[in-house]
């Protein structure tokens, strides 16, 4: 699914008014009619109090329009304005006019009025800010959401929570509305993914308001959500004529004394993820230990006995996964540095592999076009150095990309998968996935499907949703907490399973 930005959005609003010959009224009040049954539907009638809090542009149009509504329904409402501007909406005008028809007075909020009473078992209906948001809230704005947040009440934003922009991080955290759910129009917004402006929402939803698709499908965006429609067509399926060697001999280089187990993890996950063969690089040290844990997989030994020294492959490889484990040690680096040199197709880097590129920016240039490279955070940093906010790091990181010709994986809730000027934002995983070893899983994964043929943009989008499933599987039986790396290579099976269910199975098994 695309993700669209708020100039975007406005142009795909004013194409859908020219071409359904619609006016922005009617647009409004199929928005307002898709919220209203949205509530209906759960609430059903339900009395508990529900404060509408608008503002004075199209957001705030929706929720005096969502107010008539609920009023038709004999919801127990109260609607207040957020006077923040002079400039009200010609459609905010419209839906207000029709409030006031129904002997509805809204109460109007401005800076020196007092605070609404919200009590915890309260709805809030938040319509302040839309995507129109292009500064800060005005101090007493700012104190009326701080209220909202700390009424512990049940907030739902329409279309993004208020004092959220949606191309930068907020001008101060406080001044957001928290959201429990969000009801957000046709497209999700890129801030829902991103860990600073992510927190901000609890749950979002698409609300199809009939933005004309024409629209919709021939526009290109810098951003696109990666759900298994988008993952569905990229399956390669096996062959029924097919042997070990059709999907590729892949080999997993890394290890140190005491970090052997992350070759352990990467090779294993190689093997699970489809490579027909795998074999893993490893000091002297790794050697018993590899061979009695994966009897599946052959070993390769360094002549050091504890670090990597000098990397030897007496066969072409079909992919290759380096760097988990690995050491920063000098011989290290210099074994790194002549086997970037060696290397013509493109690899998956991790860990130490970023962190030698990182304190030798000029190995990047050795560096196979189209490699993957898979850094958490940290090593992120290392790599294009500090960031802003959110969105300077991803404008870092697709300059990084188009300068290297690399494709990065920001590891991360929703990971991002930024090849030059696009990014693909998973949707798959959860937080019991943050533990030892996911990432070195992950680079298994991602150099397995690269061994079967997949494209490395395509390997590294489809390896990061596989993953992620593979862990949302996982904690449906081990829980959060309790998941470890081993048990989401246990479950890539079931992964590749569930991925191919087909939609309406569940269905017919109720039958
Ligand atoms: N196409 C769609 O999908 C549809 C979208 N719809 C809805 O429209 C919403 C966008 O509406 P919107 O453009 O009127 O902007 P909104 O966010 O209501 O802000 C209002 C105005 O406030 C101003 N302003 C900005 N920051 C400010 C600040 N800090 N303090 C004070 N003022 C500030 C700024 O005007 P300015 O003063 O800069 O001229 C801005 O224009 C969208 O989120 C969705 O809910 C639906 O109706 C159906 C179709
Ligand atoms: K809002």
């Amino acid at each position: 699914m695309k993700i669209f930005t708020a100039s975007q959005i406005y142009e795909a609003d004013k194409f859908t008014i020219n071409k359904q010959q619609i006016t922005s009224d009617a647009l409004m009040e199929r928005a307002a009619t898709k919220l209203f049954d949205w509530m209906h539907s759960r609430l059903q009638g339900a009395q508990v109090k529900i404060h509408l809090f608008c503002g004075i542009g199209n957001n705030g149009g929706d929720g005096v329009a969502l107010a008539r509504h609920l009023h038709e329904h004999g919801y127990d409402i109260a609607v207040y304005v957020v006077n923040y501007s002079e400039k009200r909406s010609k459609d905010f005008l419209i839906n207000l006019d029709r409030l006031k028809e129904r002997k509805l007075w809204p109460e109007f909020l401005d800076s020196d009025c007092s605070l609404p009473e919200i009590t915890p078992n309260d709805i809030i209906v938040d319509a302040i800010f839309g995507i129109g948001l292009n500064r800060a809230p005005d101090a007493w704005v700012a104190n009326l959401i701080k209220h909202l947040n700390s009424s512990s009440a049940f907030v739902l934003s329409v279309d993004i929570p208020s004092g959220l922009p949606s191309n930068r991080s907020p001008w101060d955290g406080e001044h957001v509305v928290r959201a429990s759910y969000v009801l957000s129009f046709q497209v999700p917004k890129l801030v829902f993914f991103l860990p600073e402006t992510g927190v901000y929402q609890n749950q979002w939803e698409i609300l199809d308001i009939g933005l004309d698709s024409e629209f919709l499908v021939k526009t290109d965006t810098d951003y696109e959500l990666i759900g298994r429609p988008e993952i569905m067509p990229m399956y390669r399926p096996r062959l029924k004529f097919s042997h070990k060697g059709t999907y590729g001999h892949s080999v997993i280089i890394g290890g140190s004394y005491g970090k052997i187990g992350a070759v352990q993890l990467a090779s294993n996950a190689c093997l699970s993820a489809g490579s027909g063969l795998v074999t893993a690089f490893v000091p002297e040290c790794g050697y018993h230990s590899l061979q009695t844990s994966i009897p599946e997989i052959m070993v390769l030994t360094d002549d050091a006995d504890d670090s990597i020294s000098e990397i030897d492959i007496p066969f072409v490889p079909t992919a290759i996964g380096v760097g988990m484990g690995m050491g920063t040690k000098d011989e290290t680096i210099k074994a790194f540095g002549s086997f970037l040199k060696k290397v013509e197709t493109s690899i998956v880097i991790d860990a130490d592999g970023l962190n030698i590129l990182a304190k030798q920016p000029n190995l990047l240039k050795d560096v196979p076009k189209q490699s993957v490279l898979t850094p958490h955070p940290k090593e992120l940093e290392r790599l294009i150095g500090k960031w802003k906010d959110d969105f300077d790091k991803l404008e870092k990181a697709k300059s990084f990309s188009m300068k290297n010709d690399c494709i990065i994986v920001i590891k991360g809730a929703h990971s991002i998968t930024v090849y030059k000027d696009k990014g693909f934002v998973n949707t798959t995983g959860n937080p019991g996935m943050a533990t030892a070893g996911s990432g070195d899983v992950l680079t298994g994964m991602i150099t397995g499907l690269m061994a079967q043929g997949y494209a490395p943009l395509q390997a590294a989008i489809f390896g990061v949703y596989l993953h992620g499933l593979a862990g949302d599987v996982g904690v449906s039986t081990a829980g959060y907490e309790a998941l470890k790396a081993s048990g989401i290579i246990e479950n890539i099976g079931n992964a590749y399973m569930e991925l191919l269910r087909p939609p309406n199975k569940e269905n017919e098994e109720k039958v």
